[in-house]
């Protein structure tokens, strides 16, 4: 059944089951552009809007379609176009924050622009992935407070992340970037490639099996499309190369896709995220930065603020090299956006005082 190869499953068909109607069916959203959804079903592809209902239904951004997404369709007009009356519930969802309102313009440690307070939303980059590739590559983009980020994201999003270093052909530094990579990314697999000269194809592909979703995250230019041709085998997206000549240059892909695999599987390609503000639980970074919160439990006092207190394990290990002063540094930004975002820290006086407080304690860390 087609329906299948695009990653249909048992517990969609029960979802589907509850809330069909004569003449819906299901179908897998592979594109959105300007509030319509391409939509594949078994029998073909159909442009579709969203019904009222769903509409006037929906909370957040993240209550509509995103790629990935099963919907609930019914086709009109000789099935050349459809209306979506539901989402199936998602099995993952690679959320990113976006500002809705508000918030100031801030630079982060590397010169980052980030938006901080206002109000933001969760929006769903894809859904209903099995394995998310964080792509990330060898050159000026190498960057590894962006990659915990990622992997926090991708961590939280249900999928099973893998972390993917392309253009080896560019670095001659690999075995020390390895190592870096391998010290902040425990337990998730590493795998490095040039994507360019088809270099470590074979094991990426390993990943992609029948009705298995793959969905590629990265900055933009970093190889997700030039990846994805080499598992198509078929020159089926653009890539840089090619679009560099309409003069943009940047944020090459223009939309989201969903491709099938010729040899079973799914993988999704995702527009270039110039900057990816976290949305996660709170339980994520503390998995993620296990290392720091097994050190801050070692503090002499349980609710040491690593400022004065003596017999700080943070302060001690920061002096000491055991932790690196950056990754600390990425660990309590992100913990405040996430505080934020769960509303432990309540307004933005409150946001704004917690973000001083802690800027004063680092800064008296880094003099330590
Ligand atoms: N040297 C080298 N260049 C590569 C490699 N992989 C991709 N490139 C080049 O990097 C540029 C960007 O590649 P894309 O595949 O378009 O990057 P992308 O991540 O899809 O970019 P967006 O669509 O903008 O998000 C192109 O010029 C590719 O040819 C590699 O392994 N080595
Ligand atoms: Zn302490």
């Amino acid at each position: 059944m087609y329906l299948n190869r695009l990653g249909w499953n048992e517990k969609f068909e029960e979802a589907f089951n509850n809330v069909k109607k004569e003449d819906y069916i299901p179908g897998r959203v592979i594109r959105e552009e300007k509030g319509r959804y391409i939509v594949q079903h078994e029998a073909g592809e159909c442009a579709a809007k969203v019904a009222g209902k769903l509409r006037y239904n929906a909370n957040s951004i993240s209550d509509f379609p995103a790629v990935g997404d099963w919907v609930v369709i019914k086709p009109i007009n000789n099935g050349e176009e459809g209306v979506i009356y539901d989402l199936l519930p998602r099995k993952s969802s690679f959320s990113r924050k976006v500002p809705v309102s508000g918030g100031r313009k801030v630079k982060d440690v590397n010169g980052r622009k980030m938006t901080f307070g206002g109000s933001s939303e969760e929006q769903v980059v894809a859904a209903n992935i099995d394995v998310v590739f964080i792509v990330m590559a060898l050159d000026q983009n190498f960057n590894l407070r962006r990659l915990e980020r990622y992997i926090l994201v991708a961590w939280n999003s249900g999928a099973t992340p893998v972390i993917v270093l392309n253009k080896i052909d560019m670095c001659d530094n690999l075995a020390e970037k390895l190592e870096q990579v391998e010290e902040i990314a425990t337990g998730v697999e590493i795998h490095c490639i040039s994507a360019l000269n088809k270099d470590g194809i074979e094991a990426l592909r390993e990943y992609v099996g029948d009705g298995i979703t793959v969905g590629l995250f990265g900055s933009s230019g970093v190889g997700k499309s030039t990846i994805i041709n080499c598992l198509l085998q078929e020159e089926q997206l653009l890539t840089g190369a090619v679009r560099e000549s309409d003069s943009k240059g940047r944020h090459t892909t223009t939309w989201r896709e969903l491709l099938l695999i010729p040899t079973g599987g799914i993988v999704i390609d995702t527009p270039g995220m110039r900057e990816l503000q976290v949305w996660s639980e709170n339980e994520a970074l503390d998995e993620i930065f296990e290392d720091i919160t097994e050190l801050e439990s070692q503090c002499k006092f349980n609710n040491c603020s690593h400022n004065t207190e003596p017999g700080c394990a943070i302060k001690t290990a920061l002096k000491e090299g055991t932790l690196d002063y950056e990754r600390y540094e990425n660990y309590k930004i992100m913990q405040i956006e996430v505080g934020y975002l769960q509303g432990r820290i309540g307004d933005r006086k409150a946001y704004s005082e917690k973000e001083r407080m802690y800027l004063k304690v680092i800064k008296k860390a880094k003099n330590l």
